[in-house]
C-alpha cells in the first residue's frame, strides 16, 4: 500500500509557533540575531574553503536600526544572503532549517557552530511584528529578491534592487493593545538591554545608534545629546580567551559586569574540557557570603550558554548544594536544546558537565588550600559550614568528596587543621580521633571532659557549630580512626586506671546508687570518672544523642524533645567526694543535698539550663547554714 504523506495546517502550525513556543516574546531579537550571525559564519566558512576569497572581519556586522515613528525595526546583516529558492524553501516552510542543511553539509571547524537548527526561530518575529519584509541577495548572485508576509496568509516573493550581499529584516511592529505594549522594542535602551542579555556574545560586531550626552561646546554646564553608531556587544568571550590572555582584573571586571555579586571573587576557576562534551566555563568563589545566603530566598545556579547564547540564568543542576556558593558561568555547544532554547532536551550532557564541575570546583579547592592556607581559612570562614551540610546531607552520600576540605580548631595547634593533619600526627597508642563539642573554644578547653584526653597529650579537635558533631557522626571514620567525643563512655585510654576505677565502683557501690535514685529521671547512672582530675563532677552521654546534640535539637523550632541519655560522673579523688562519703555515712538527707549541687554544678559547666533555679538556689542556702 503507498504511504500516505501527513499534511501539516500551515496557518495553524503557524500560529501555534508564534503564541505557544516561547514563554518570553523579546527573544524574537535573539533569534534574528542568531541567523543574522549563522549568515555570517557561512560566508566565513565559504572562505576558509574557497582561496579565492578572503574573509575582511571589518566588513562583516549586524546592524539594528530603529524608527520610532513608522514603527519599523531593522536588523541587517552582510551575511551570505538567500536566493529565491532559498527563499522559497527557508522561509516557506516551517521547521525548515537551511542552516541545519549547510552545518551537516560542511563540517564546521574552528569554534564557529551555527546555532540555527529547528528551523523555527524567524517566525518568532510575527509575536511582535504585524507583517516582516525581508530583502535579500545572495552571494554569488546579481538578483536581490523581496519576500513578504503578515504571517498567516502566506508570503510574496519578487525581485527587488539591492546593491550589497546580505539580508535586511523589516518588522513593522505591532500596535499597543489593551493590556499588552510593543513601543518597547522600538527604544533604545530596551533594544539595547536585550541584545546585552542574550546576544553579547555572538561573534560578529552589532551595530547600533546610541545616544550620549556630552558638555555643549563652549559651556561648562550644558549638555547637548548626539547620536553614535556602537558596537553593542562584547563579542569573544572572555571564556573562549587562553587564560594565559588572562589577568586577575580580566576576571573581577568579568565578575562585577555579570553581577555576581557586590564583593570582588576570592577565587575564579577557568576550565576548557574538549573531550566527549565539550565546554568552557568560569567559576567563581565570592569573597562575601551573599546577605541572603542561608534564606529561602537564596537560588543556586550558574547561567548556561550555548554556543554563547544565554539559555537559563540559573542553571540549578549545574551545581551541588554543597558547592551552591560557586557563581559563573558554562558554554557548551553540545547541549540538547528544546525548540524553545528556553530548555533542554535531555539532561544527559548536563550531568556530564555537572559532575565534570564538581570534581574541578574539589580539586580546587584542595589546590587552596594546599598553597594558600591563609586565603583558605578565610573561604572556610565564610563557607565552611555549607561543606559541613554537605557532608550531612543525603545520609553522607558525598563525605568522601567534602572530608579533605574540612577544617576543625585544634587544642593542641591552637590554630585551624585538617582531618589529614591530625591523624598524621597521632601517636601509635592513641586509638581515636577525639573531639569535644561546646560553645567557644575557649569554653571547651575548660571542659573537664577534656582532663584525661589532654593530659595523656593527645590532640583534641574543638567542635563550635552546631553541625560539626552531626556532620562527624555522619563520616563516623577517616582513615581508619573512628571519630570519639571527650564525653562518651569509654575513651579507649589507659587500661590500668580502668582496674582501679572499677575497685571505687565496688566499694562506693550503695553511695552510688543512692545518688541514682535521688537523681532519678534527671540521670541514667551515675558512675566513677576515669577522665576527671581537677573538677568533682560531670556529665558524659550514653548512646548516639550527645548532650551537645541534645542543646542543638531543643533549640529547633520543632523541638522532639531527643534527650542524651545523661550520665553523672564523679571525681573519686577530689575532696568533695569525701565530704560526700561522710554525709552518706552521717547524715542521708545532707548527702541527698550535696548530690543535687553536683548534678546542677554539671548541668551548668554544660550549659544546660537548670530545671528549678529556686530549689538550686534554696540548696545553697542550706549548705551556707
Ligand atoms: N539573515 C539570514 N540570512 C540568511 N539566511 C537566513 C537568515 N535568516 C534565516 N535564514 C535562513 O532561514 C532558515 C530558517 O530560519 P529560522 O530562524 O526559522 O530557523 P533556524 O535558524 O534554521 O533554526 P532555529 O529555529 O533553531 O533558530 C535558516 O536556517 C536560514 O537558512
Amino acid at each position: 500500500m503507498a504511504k500516505q504523506p501527513f499534511q501539516a495546517e500551515s496557518k495553524r502550525l503557524l500560529d501555534l509557533m508564534i503564541n505557544s513556543i516561547y514563554s518570553n516574546r523579546e527573544i524574537f531579537l535573539r533569534e534574528l540575531i542568531s541567523n543574522a550571525s549563522d549568515a555570517i559564519d557561512k560566508m566565513y566558512y565559504k572562505a576558509l574553503t574557497d582561496e579565492s576569497l578572503t574573509f575582511n572581519r571589518e566588513d562583516y556586522y549586524i546592524r539594528i536600526e530603529a524608527d520610532k515613528e513608522n514603527r519599523l525595526l531593522k536588523v541587517i546583516d552582510t551575511g551570505i544572503g538567500m536566493t529565491e529558492e532559498e527563499l522559497k524553501s527557508n522561509l516557506g516552510v516551517i521547521a525548515k532549517s537551511g542552516s541545519l542543511v549547510f552545518k551537516t553539509k560542511n563540517e564546521m571547524k574552528d569554534g564557529h557552530d551555527i546555532i540555527g537548527q529547528f528551523g523555527v526561530g524567524f517566525y518568532s518575529a510575527f509575536m511582535v511584528a504585524d507583517k516582516v519584509t525581508v530583502l535579500t541577495k545572495a552571494f554569488g548572485s546579481s538578483q536581490a529578491y523581496k519576500w513578504e508576509s503578515s504571517g498567516a496568509d502566506g508570503f510574496t516573493i519578487e525581485p527587488f534592487e539591492k546593491e550589497t550581499v546580505g539580508t535586511e529584516i523589516i518588522l513593522k511592529i505591532k500596535e499597543n493593545a489593551e493590556e499588552e505594549s510593543y513601543d518597547e522594542y522600538l527604544e533604545e535602551y530596551r533594544l539595547h538591554s536585550i541584545i546585552k542579555k542574550h546576544s553579547d556574545f555572538i561573534r560578529y560586531p552589532i551595530k547600533m545608534e546610541v545616544t550620549e550626552r556630552r558638555l555643549k561646546e563652549g559651556s561648562d554646564d550644558e549638555f547637548e545629546e548626539y547620536k553614535e553608531e556602537q558596537i553593542i556587544n562584547s563579542m569573544v568571550p572572555i571564556w573562549r580567551k587562553n587564560k594565559n590572555e588572562l589577568t586577575d582584573e580580566d576576571y573581577v571586571k568579568f565578575y562585577q559586569e555579570k553581577h555576581y555579586g557586590f564583593d570582588k571573587p576570592l577565587k575564579h576557576i577557568h576550565i576548557k574540557v574538549d573531550g566527549t562534551v565539550r565546554y568552557h566555563s568560569i567559576l567563581f568563589i565570592p569573597e562575601n557570603i551573599p546577605f541572603d545566603y542561608y534564606s529561602k530566598e537564596y537560588e543556586k545556579g550558574l547561567e548556561l550558554y550555548s554556543n554563547g547564547v544565554l539559555i537559563m540564568e540559573k542553571c540549578a543542576d549545574l551545581l551541588p548544594d554543597y558547592f551552591s556558593f560557586v557563581k559563573g558561568m558554562v558554554d557548551s555547544e553540545d547541549l540538547s536544546l528544546n525548540i524553545s532554547r528556553e530548555m533542554l532536551q535531555q539532561d544527559r550532557q548536563l550531568k556530564f558537565i555537572a559532575k565534570n564541575i564538581q570534581n574541578k570546583i574539589k580539586r580546587e579547592l584542595e589546590t587552596f588550600l594546599k598553597n594558600d592556607r591563609e586565603k583558605y581559612e578565610l573561604f572556610y570562614k565564610t563557607f565552611g559550614r555549607q561543606l559541613k551540610f554537605g557532608v550531612y546531607d543525603h545520609f553522607g552520600q558525598d563525605k568522601e568528596v567534602l572530608q579533605d576540605l574540612l577544617l576543625f580548631y585544634s587544642s593542641k595547634e591552637e590554630k585551624l587543621v585538617t582531618l589529614d593533619e591530625y591523624v598524621s600526627r597521632m601517636p601509635e597508642d592513641q586509638k581515636y580521633i577525639y573531639y569535644a563539642t561546646g560553645e567557644s573554644n575557649d569554653r571547651i578547653a575548660r571542659m573537664p571532659q577534656t582532663e584525661l584526653v589532654a593530659d595523656k597529650g593527645y590532640e583534641i579537635l574543638y567542635f563550635t557549630e552546631d553541625v560539626d558533631e552531626f556532620a562527624i557522626k555522619m563520616l563516623r571514620v577517616y582513615k581508619e580512626k573512628e571519630f570519639k567525643s571527650v564525653a562518651s563512655g569509654d575513651l579507649g585510654i589507659d587500661e590500668d586506671s580502668k582496674k582501679k576505677t572499677e575497685e571505687e565502683e565496688k566499694e562506693n557501690k550503695e553511695l552510688l546508687s543512692y545518688m541514682k535514685e535521688t537523681l532519678s529521671g534527671k540521670v541514667k547512672d551515675v558512675k566513677i570518672s576515669t577522665r576527671l582530675k581537677n573538677y568533682p563532677v560531670c556529665l558524659t552521654a550514653d548512646g548516639e544523642v550527645s548532650i551537645e546534640m541534645e542543646k542543638i535539637l531543643s533549640a529547633m523550632p520543632n523541638n522532639q524533645e531527643v534527650k542524651a541519655d545523661k550520665i553523672l560522673e564523679v571525681n573519686p579523688d577530689h575532696e568533695v567526694f569525701q565530704s560526700l562519703k561522710d554525709a552518706f555515712e552521717q547524715d542521708k538527707e545532707k548527702a541527698g543535698l550535696y548530690t543535687n549541687l553536683l548534678y546542677h554544678q554539671a548541668l551548668l559547666i554544660e550549659g544546660l539550663p537548670i530545671e528549678d533555679p529556686i530549689e538550686f538556689t534554696n540548696d545553697i542556702c542550706k549548705v551556707m547554714v
